[in-house]
Formats: C-alpha cells, sequence, structure tokens
C-alpha cells in the first residue's frame, strides 16, 4: 500500500507552518510547494471571495502537480471598512505580503475609532482537491475580535500584532503559536477539513 501526498497550496511560509502543525499531530504527513521545486505554475487569485479563490489554488496546483492539494484563502474582514480588506489582505497596500504596510494602512482607516466601533474577524477557507483538480471538501472558520491602536506583540504574521482575539484579550501577536492552533480561523476550518482529509485522503 502506498500513501498518497497531500501538498499544502501555499506559497505562505507561514501560514503553510500554521497548515502543517494543524496536520502533523493528527499523523497527517504532508508536503509543501517546497518540496517541488520545479512547480513554475502561479496562481492568479482574482476572485472576490475566499471561496473562489481557495477553490483556484487548489483546483490549479493540484492538475499541474498530479497530488492532493489542500489550500488555504483567508484574509481579515473589518466591520468599519464594510469588510475590508478581506480577499484583498495579503496586499491590501499594494504590495503582495507588506505586512508592516497593510497593518499601517490599517490604523491609518481606523484612526480616531472607538474599541466599540473596531470591530473585525479573520476567516479561513480550507479547500481540499484530488490529483485531477476536482473539489472533495471545502470548509471555513472564523476568528472574531477587534482590531487595537497600535501593535503588541511579534508572534504570527500578518495582521496578528493588531487583531485581539475576543474573549482572550490579547491579540495573537502576543499568544505564540499553541493558543492560535487552538482557536483560530484556520484552526477551526482545519477541525472541520479533517474527517474529510481522513476519509478522502487514504493509501491505496
Ligand atoms: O495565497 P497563499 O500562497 O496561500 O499565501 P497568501 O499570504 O497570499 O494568502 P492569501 O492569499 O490567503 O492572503 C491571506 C492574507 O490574509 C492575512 N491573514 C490570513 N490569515 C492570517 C492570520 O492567521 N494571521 C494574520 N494575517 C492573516 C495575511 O495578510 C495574509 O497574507
Ligand atoms: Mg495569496
Amino acid at each position: 500500500m502506498k500513501a498518497p501526498t497531500l501538498v499544502i497550496g501555499s506559497r505562505n511560509a507561514k501560514k503553510r507552518d500554521e497548515l502543517v502543525g494543524l496536520l502533523a499531530p493528527r499523523g497527517i504527513e504532508v508536503k509543501t510547494l517546497a518540496d517541488f521545486p520545479d512547480l513554475t505554475h502561479e496562481v492568479d487569485e482574482d476572485g472576490d471571495s475566499f471561496e473562489h479563490n481557495a477553490r483556484k489554488k487548489a483546483t490549479e496546483y493540484a492538475k499541474a502537480l498530479g497530488h492532493w492539494v489542500l489550500a488555504d484563502d483567508s484574509g481579515v474582514c473589518i466591520d468599519a471598512l464594510g469588510g475590508a480588506p478581506g480577499v484583498y489582505s495579503a496586499h491590501y497596500a499594494g504590495k503582495h505580503g507588506d505586512d508592516a504596510a497593510n497593518n499601517a494602512l490599517v490604523l491609518e482607516k481606523l484612526a480616531g475609532l472607538p474599541p466599540e466601533k473596531r470591530g473585525a474577524h479573520y476567516v479561513a477557507m480550507l479547500v481540499l482537491a484530488d490529483p485531477e483538480g476536482s473539489v472533495r471538501a471545502e470548509t471555513r472558520g472564523e476568528c472574531h475580535g477587534r482590531i487595537l491602536t497600535e501593535p503588541h506583540g511579534a508572534g504570527g504574521f500578518g495582521y496578528d500584532p493588531l487583531f485581539e482575539v475576543r474573549e482572550y484579550h490579547r491579540t495573537f501577536g502576543q499568544m505564540g503559536p499553541a493558543v492560535k492552533r487552538a482557536i483560530s480561523h484556520r484552526s477551526r476550518a482545519m477541525r472541520a477539513m479533517l474527517p474529510h482529509v481522513v476519509r478522502l485522503v487514504k493509501p491505496t
């Protein structure tokens, strides 16, 4: 019996590490795109929903690799900004993955707003595609909180130093990876995804 390969379809190293860290304790071994240095395919994330972009990443990487792929599309939705940056979170300030500029722009846009008007939530959409590139499972997780007026902590990535988790009164930047693994939008989506992975990605 040969175990099929499951690949994490993300180019973001910190997100990728979180996904690997959520699967490893369940005994699910994965590869990442770093294991396929010859893969040149770039996904154009031009959808206007997390679902659309997560499906694109999962199906396109699966077809290109001929392996099972688990992809994540995620972002932060800020109430006072009508849900922005949402699907545009990775490049809100212009340059892809420029966390410092993205965070500065969010703070600028929310300047002067009191705590009760700074509500926000993270969304993570996970999509599992089979080696032929068909979507086999989709799950979504959310994590609610608010955007502080300045960064706290250096953990996590992206908007984490600004995002205070409701009920915890701490940012993901202050919490460390184990707590984030327990309560984040990504961990909630993964909890729902795990049974699908176990059921579908089986030795043949
Ligand atoms: O598309 P891939 O290759 O997976 O990598 P990416 O970083 O471009 O990922 P997305 O397109 O899904 O954009 C997600 C962005 O949303 C933000 N984000 C998502 N999850 C986050 C988290 O757990 N903590 C902080 N910021 C997060 C952060 O700015 C991410 O770059
Ligand atoms: Mg992306």
